[in-house]
């Protein structure tokens, strides 16, 4: 059972679970499991070295005529040259594409035109293929391999081209809105999206989480018994408590976020259940009967377009 929470806490938690965007990997059997989400979802198509650049686009382009609002993210050391560069901008252009995930990628170095993620991000400017959201990757808990000066500079430098960006997958709410503190302090406003798991096997995103390097937050999970039971036993992860923390941030008016990005590892059914669940919990016990009728009008959760 849920704790009770604060009034304004629980229409935030309501706010963000809402609309999320969900991420998935192109991998056999991915498009069965996109269709488990919402009908016009928005579904982002992570890119991988392995698997190269043309899976992301290829699936991108098929979740796009099936009517979900597909991202794909593109990998600064995937790309060879501009001429690859401008045919993938072409197709997703002509796929309807209108919001892009751009990362530096996790190649080791590249051998082509585009050496980090602020070299694809101007060279999509120069293309004058035009999108209308373009989203980077932030760090609440640093990266494994780039310091934490150096990851502020490069957001930085990336503010004139983005209009969003996504923080890395993170157990810790806490990080997460010392983060969106700090973005204000670095002096740039740049709308935050945050990073959270789904519905996963423990096993599996204890997999995922040490492949991409999530140090602190794992140490977090390690630190905290009761986080470590639950990613210990064959139970599924919940994301509640990250949802709860920020949402209580929120009312606080500590931080301002822009909405949720959930980190599906293709886990859709457990993570389209579990919002589902928390969406009718929070409908019923925010607004009882007699007061929903009395403030038909004026629902609480209609105040707060994100
Ligand atoms: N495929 C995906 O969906 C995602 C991938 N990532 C990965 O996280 C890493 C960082 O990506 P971005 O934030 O886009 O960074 P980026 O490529 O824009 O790099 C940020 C800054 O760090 C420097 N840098 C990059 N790699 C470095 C390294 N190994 N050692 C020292 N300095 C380095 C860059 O020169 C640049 O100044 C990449 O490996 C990226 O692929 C992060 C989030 C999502
Ligand atoms: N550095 C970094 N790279 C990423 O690709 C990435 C992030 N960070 N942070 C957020 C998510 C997490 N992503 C991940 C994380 C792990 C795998 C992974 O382990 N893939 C394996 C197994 C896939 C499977 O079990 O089906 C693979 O072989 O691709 C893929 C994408 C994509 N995103």
């Amino acid at each position: 059972m849920m704790k009770q929470l604060a009034p304004g806490v629980k229409r935030w938690r309501q706010t963000l679970l809402s609309n999320p965007r969900f991420e998935v990997l192109p991998v056999a059997g991915a498009l069965e499991r996109v269709t488990r989400l919402p009908a016009g979802a928005t579904v982002t198509v992570t890119a991988s070295p392995r698997r190269g650049i043309e899976d992301t686009i290829a699936f991108t382009e098929t979740l796009a005529a099936r009517g979900y609002a597909a991202v794909p993210h593109l990998a600064a050391r995937q790309f060879s040259d501009e001429t690859q560069l401008t045919n993938a901008l072409r197709r997703l252009h002509d796929a309807g594409v209108d919001d892009l995930f751009v990362v530096g990628g996790d190649a080791s170095a590249s051998d082509g035109a585009f050496p980090d993620g602020l070299a694809l991000l101007k060279a999509i400017d120069a293309s004058g293929y035009r999108f209308g959201r373009i989203g980077v990757p932030s760090y609440p808990e640093g990266h494994p391999q780039i310091d934490d000066d150096t990851l502020w500079e490069a957001l930085r430098a990336k503010r004139p081209y983005a209009t969003y960006t996504v923080t890395q997958l993170c157990f810790d709410s806490d990080a997460i809105g010392r983060f969106a503190a700090s973005t204000r302090m670095h002096g740039f406003d740049l709308p935050i999206v945050v990073g959270v798991p789904g519905v996963v096997a423990p096993a599996k995103l204890l997999r995922m989480s040490l492949r991409v390097g999530v140090g602190d937050s794992l140490r977090f999970v390690r630190g905290n018994r009761s986080m470590a039971r639950r990613l210990l036993t064959p139970r599924a992860y919940r994301p509640d408590g990250i949802v709860r923390g920020l949402a209580g941030q929120m009312a606080e008016g500590r931080v301002t976020l822009a909405g949720l990005h959930i980190y599906t590892f293709n886990e859709t059914s457990a993570t389209v259940r579990w919002l589902e669940q928390r969406l009718g919990h929070a409908a019923d016990e925010d607004i009882p009967a007699h007061v929903y009728k009395d403030v038909h009008e004026k629902r609480p959760a209609d105040d707060h377009a994100v």
